[in-house]
């Protein structure tokens, strides 16, 4: 049990520690964990002596601390819970926790790729409907490889950060147009976040997953469908979706989810040799989206179709190498019911069937002002919960041209 007020029952208790970069008083940005609804600054605790990592956690961003691996991972995740329970430690630990509201959160890792998947059979399945009407709606690969493409990485931007209504071309009845997108969505979606590199030619096998990859944010693939639309066919997603996507400002590691790994949907028809995994398991990860407050969407994670092991074995098969800091993101995440999709394309039917807002106003798509933020949480160990944080975003009108 944590000596930390408030973090005992806490979703952020010593199970959880997800890790971020703050900025507090005039200084530089500084590497913390969360604990209950304080930031313990672990520059400073690594300056002091009280836990070592060669330095890694005295640098401005967490890239340096991911590239370590799995066993200095779980070393210095031990010794922060013994910082926070011992109380022998209170004294030296104490004056490193800064309460969460004093500091401002920043981008926490530096994104080196960045790659989504479409991985929820529901939300593949209503896209296909929606974008291409009278067509099968699951393309003949998608039960084969875990469809995806490559996204920017350098216009991701860290929960909070406004995000500006995208301008491009947009198809209509008289020809293509040009200005501010009238389709803009979300994606509400799971990033997985990679630690440990791979050289040109390496691929990663699906039991490798947990060496490689750190942890998980949540993420919103901000789309513009209007442009996406228009431009897609046939190399896939450009312009629609690339002007920003937001990440919550904590990762949590692996090990705080270990208690969240449930079996994933049967595959059918079996799966090729090198996207196997045995067991085959997912993460039981719960989703809320909410609009300017009403809670819209609960989408369910424990039931995407490919999981984070067979995305990132398919990711490298080719022998593409990973980077510390490469993200790849799940694919929206939609469940069966129109209360647990992960788009307003999806929630509205394309729009046709707008949704109504507790203050009374109606909304198909995203309008100036709209503030969108998606959590999660986590079953975690004795009946406790992890939280995942936040990822939220307001929309922004478009630049004058
Ligand atoms: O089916 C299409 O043409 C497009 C699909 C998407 O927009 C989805 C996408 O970004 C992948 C995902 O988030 O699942
Ligand atoms: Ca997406
Ligand atoms: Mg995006």
């Amino acid at each position: 049990m944590s000596w930390v007020e408030g973090a005992a029952g806490s979703p952020y208790g010593v199970h959880n520690l997800p890790y971020g970069v703050f900025v507090q008083a005039g200084r530089g940005p500084r590497i913390g964990v969360r604990i209950g609804d304080l930031v313990l600054d672990l520059d400073g605790a690594e300056a002091a002596g009280l836990l070592l990592a060669g330095g890694a956690l005295r640098r401005p961003t967490l890239n340096a601390f991911l590239a370590l691996g799995h066993p200095q991972w779980t070393t210095v995740r031990r010794r922060i819970v013994e910082l926070l329970t011992g109380q022998e430690h209170r004294p030296a630990v104490e004056p490193l926790l800064i309460p969460l509201d004093r500091v401002d959160l920043v981008l926490p890792f530096e994104v080196a790729d960045y790659v989504d998947f479409y991985s929820s059979e529901q939300h593949a399945g209503n896209v296909g409907k929606i974008f291409r009407p009278g067509a099968a709606p699951l393309l003949p690969n998608w039960r084969h490889l875990p469809v995806g493409y490559h996204g920017r990485a350098g216009t991701v931007v860290v929960s909070g950060t406004p995000i500006i209504r995208p301008q491009g071309q947009r198809s209509t009845p008289d020809g293509p147009v040009y200005g501010p997108s009238t389709r803009l969505d979300i994606e509400a979606e799971v990033g997985f976040v990679v630690g440990v590199p791979t050289s040109l030619g390496q691929r990663v096998a699906v039991e490798d997953f947990a060496a490689h990859v750190f942890g998980v944010v949540l993420l919103n693939d901000w789309s513009a469908r209007d442009i996406q639309a228009w431009e897609y066919q046939p190399l896939g997603p450009f312009l629609g979706k690339s002007f920003a996507t937001s990440v919550s400002s904590w990762v949590v590691p692996l090990e705080a989810l270990a208690d969240a790994w449930v079996p994933a949907p049967t595959q059918e028809p079996a799966v090729l040799d090198y996207l196997r995994d045995v067991p085959h398991l997912g993460l039981d990860l719960r989703l809320t989206v909410d609009w300017n407050g009403d809670r819209v969407s609960e989408p369910p994670f424990d039931g995407m179709y490919w999981t984070p092991a067979q995305q990132l074995a398919h990711l490298t098969v080719n022998g593409a190498a990973l980077r510390t800091g490469d993200l790849y993101a799940s694919g929206t995440v939609s469940g069966p019911r129109r209360d647990q999709v992960g788009s307003f394309l999806e929630l509205t039917w394309g729009g046709a069937e707008p949704v109504k807002l507790s203050d009374g106003s109606t909304r198909t798509f995203l309008l100036d002002g709209d503030t969108v933020r998606i959590g999660a949480t986590a079953p975690g160990p004795d009946g406790t919960s992890v939280g995942l944080g936040e990822v939220a975003g307001t929309i922004a009108p478009a630049q004058p041209t």
